[in-house]
C-alpha cells in the first residue's frame, strides 16, 4: 500500500480535522496514512492573537516540514491560511465545507437578544468583536485566546474554567468537529455575523512537484477530495480578503455561495468597535468547466477559479470606494 505522512498541529482541533482527512486519503487512495505532529509559533505563543501581528502563525512551521521532507500532506484552517501564495506548494483539495458560521455559546441557554444588558462575551477576533457590538452596543466584549476548551471554560456555569464570561463565540464548524455542538446556544447567521473568510473549510496542501503526474495515486485521491463549489465560494472570500490587504486578524468578514452557477459573496468591513459597518454583495455566473463532447469534468477548474476570484475583487473595490480603508486598519503593516 502506497505510505503518506499528514504533517498536523498537535491541538485537539487539528487532530481532528487531520485525522478526517487521513480516513478520506486511505478511502479514496488506499493509503497507508502517517499522522507527524508538528509544533508550530501559534502554539507557542500565548499574547491576544489581535496582537501577534503578522499572519500565518499556524501555518508556517507545517509548511517548513512539507518544504523540508518531513510530512507529505498538511491540513490547515483554510481561514488560517494566508492569501499568498506559498512557493513550491499547492493547496491540492478543498473538501466539503461545514457550516461555516460562528457560535454563540452563552450561560443558561441563552441567545444574543437574550444576554442581559453589560453582558461580558469572549472574543480575540476583532471581525466577531465589531459585528457582536453592532447588533448589541450595550455589551463587554472580554479579548481572549486559547483553545476552544480553554474558552468554553470562561462561560459562566461550564463547570470547565474560571466563569467570568457570560459567553463566548467560536466557529461552528471547530465546535462541530470536536463534537462540543452541546455548548452552542445560538447559530448566528450571515445577517448577524459574516464569518472569516474561509471560516469552516479545510485546504489540504502538498508538494506541487509531487502533483506533476495527475494520474499518481496522491493527486487522484486528492482532486477527488477537492469540492468545486466550496473552493469557488472561499476563492471568492480570500480573493476579497486578499485585495483588502487584511490579514486574519482585520474586522473583515465574507461569506460565498454557490447557487445555479453564481457565487454570490457578501462582505462586511467594520469599526472594530462596531460603531460602522460596510456591508456590500455580488452575484456573479460562474461556469463549472465542462467541456468535450460528451462533456467531461476538467481536473483544474481554472476558469471558474478566476471568475469566482474576480468577485471577490470587485467587492473588495466597491467597499474600498465606500470607504473601508478609513474604518478599519488595512494596508501592509495594518
Ligand atoms: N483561529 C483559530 C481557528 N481556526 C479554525 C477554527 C475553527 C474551525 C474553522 O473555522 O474551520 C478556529 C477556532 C475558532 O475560530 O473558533
Amino acid at each position: 500500500m502506497p505510505a503518506v505522512r499528514i504533517g498536523t498541529r498537535a491541538s485537539a482541533l487539528a487532530l481532528t480535522q487531520t485525522g478526517h482527512v487521513a480516513d478520506d486519503l486511505a478511502r479514496l487512495g488506499g493509503f497507508d496514512v502517517e499522522i507527524v505532529h508538528v509544533r508550530t509559533e501559534g502554539d507557542r505563543l500565548t499574547g491576544s492573537l489581535a496582537t501577534l501581528g503578522g499572519t500565518g502563525v499556524f501555518v508556517t512551521a507545517l509548511r517548513d516540514a512539507l518544504l523540508e521532507g518531513r510530512c507529505d500532506v498538511a491540513v490547515h484552517s483554510l481561514k488560517d491560511l494566508p492569501t499568498a501564495p506559498a512557493p513550491g506548494l499547492t493547496v491540492a483539495a478543498v473538501p466539503l465545507r461545514e457550516d461555516p458560521s460562528d457560535a454563540l455559546c452563552a450561560r443558561d441557554g441563552l441567545t444574543l437578544r437574550e444576554l442581559p444588558a453589560g453582558a461580558r462575551v469572549g472574543t480575540g477576533s476583532p471581525r466577531r468583536a465589531a459585528q457582536l457590538l453592532a447588533a448589541r452596543p450595550d455589551l463587554e466584549v472580554v479579548d481572549i485566546r486559547g483553545n476552544v476548551d480553554t474558552r468554553l471554560g470562561r462561560v459562566r456555569g461550564s463547570g470547565h474554567g474560571p466563569g467570568d464570561l457570560d459567553a463566548v463565540v467560536l466557529a461552528r464548524a471547530g465546535l462541530a468537529r470536536l463534537g462540543r455542538l452541546d455548548a452552542v446556544t445560538e447559530v448566528l447567521g450571515p445577517d448577524v455575523m459574516l464569518p472569516a473568510p474561509g471560516q469552516g473549510a479545510l485546504a489540504v496542501e502538498v508538494r506541487t512537484a509531487d502533483l506533476a503526474d495527475p494520474a499518481s495515486p496522491l493527486a487522484a485521491a486528492l482532486a477527488a477530495l477537492d469540492h468545486k463549489p466550496t473552493r469557488l465560494a472561499v476563492v471568492a472570500e480570500r480573493a476579497l480578503l486578499a485585495r483588502l490587504e487584511a490579514g486574519c486578524a482585520a474586522p473583515v468578514g465574507a461569506l460565498g455561495r454557490i447557487d445555479d452557477a453564481t457565487v454570490h459573496l457578501e462582505a462586511v468591513v467594520a469599526r472594530t468597535d462596531g460603531t460602522r459597518l460596510l456591508r456590500e454583495g455580488v452575484s456573479v455566473g460562474v461556469s463549472f468547466g465542462w467541456e468535450g463532447d460528451p462533456p467531461a469534468p476538467l481536473p483544474h477548474p481554472v476558469a471558474d477559479e478566476q471568475t469566482a476570484r474576480s468577485a471577490g475583487e470587485d467587492l473588495a473595490d466597491l467597499l474600498l470606494e465606500q470607504g473601508a480603508a478609513e474604518l478599519a486598519p488595512l494596508g501592509p503593516g495594518a
